[in-house]
């Protein structure tokens, strides 16, 4: 009997597991309407839901423009009740920008020595230049026909700087290219606008979803200085981010993230459970979120935003309708920190497709 009752303990369902299911099958406003709870901070009613400030002088408002951010003053910022270091800001984007990292997600992220799902069961020729071999394709697509994925519908993630190992769940040195200098910039000053003037981009997670997508619930504790913050930059369809507890079984928080949101987990928010159950249409209805249509803001000479030519957009675009883009950047190492000797087993050198493979 006791042995019965502690076997239906631990089959029951976990609250975030729960509430990733829900949202999974959710199909999402205005009908049926969202459940009480779900946050939506472009519409901020929600008690737990608290405005905050960022200190201005933090960031110049000419860096805030190269980097092609408004300046930190017009920023919408906001923290959550029990989410001590967890911040969120409402599209700081300068009008058009959003672009940009669009494209480069697309075009020149994906190219090499960045690693991609792909990577793991294509030649590197095949996977050489997915844009060149996806743009026509993309381009001439019919929507009421079924057509053959391109590669970059294949595409699910790409590594940038310490490239992330999904098997052993390690970074490591010996694995390690360039990190795009304009994502770099990027990152730094939205952590340096947040208080975290140190903050080195090391490693990036891009995350291609489609509206089928979804992603499982996990901590991001990989890198070694956990000081230092996870930035999250979204693109594209928006998302249902679900931001747990400590525990794997704490009830999380369901907000929306939508196109050019930024979020900063740091300090008690850095090592909390987090998933993507549902990627759902931008709330306008229409086929791009409006913000994407908005004519490039002018920009100073030495911004790191380079102007996305009309014929490259018109493949972004297409591809956009149907998906959501979302970059994340992490600090690995604490300053003049190395990785730890390992000793390498055996087990840990086999690499396994599906173990490379994230839910979505
Ligand atoms: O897509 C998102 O919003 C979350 C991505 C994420 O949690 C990750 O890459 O670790
Ligand atoms: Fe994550």
């Amino acid at each position: 009997m006791a042995a019965a009752a502690a076997g239906a303990v631990t089959r029951e369902e976990d609250a975030f597991r729960r509430l990733f299911r829900f949202y999974r099958r959710w199909e999402g406003p205005p009908q049926p309407p969202p459940p009480p709870g779900l946050i939506d901070f472009s519409r901020p009613a929600a008690r737990e839901v608290k405005s905050c400030s960022l200190n201005c002088s933090s960031l110049s408002d000419q860096d805030a423009y190269r980097a092609g951010l408004r300046p930190v003053s017009q920023w919408k910022t906001y923290g959550l009740d029990n989410y001590p270091g967890f911040t969120f800001i409402q599209d700081p984007f300068l009008p058009g920008c959003q672009r940009h990292w669009v494209k480069q997600c697309l075009k020149e992220y994906t190219q090499k020595p960045n690693v991609c799902n792909l990577d793991m069961h294509m030649s590197f020729k095949e996977t050489a230049d997915l844009w060149e071999m996806s743009q026509h394709q993309i381009r001439n697509k019919c929507s009421n026909k079924y057509q053959p994925k391109s590669l970059l519908e294949k595409l699910r993630w790409v590594t940038l700087g310490y490239h992330y190992n999904w098997n052993s769940k390690k970074y490591s040195a010996d694995h390690y290219t360039p990190f795009p200098l304009d994502l770099a910039f990027l990152s730094k000053q939205v952590a340096k606008a947040c208080g975290f003037a140190d903050f080195q981009a090391e490693a990036g997670i891009l995350n291609y979803y489609h509206l089928d997508s979804s992603l499982g619930i996990h901590v991001d504790e990989s890198e070694l200085d956990h000081t230092q913050p996870l930035l999250s930059f979204s693109f594209g369809q928006s998302s249902i981010f679900l931001l747990g507890g400590q525990k794997r079984e704490d009830a999380p928080v369901a907000m929306f993230l939508h196109s050019g949101d930024v979020m900063i987990m740091s300090g008690f928010s850095r090592l909390l459970y987090h998933a993507v159950p549902r990627i759902l249409p931008n709330p306008e209805g229409k086929l791009l979120p409006s913000c994407m249509e908005l004519p490039l803001h002018d920009l100073p000479a030495d911004s790191i935003i380079q102007p996305c030519s009309q014929d490259d957009w018109q493949v972004c675009a297409r591809y956009l309708q149907t998906s959501r883009i979302n970059m994340t950047v992490r600090q690995v190492l604490a300053a003049s920190q190395s990785f730890p000797a390992e000793i390498e087993t055996k087990q840990e050198r086999t690499v396994t497709v599906n173990s490379y493979q994230r839910e979505h």
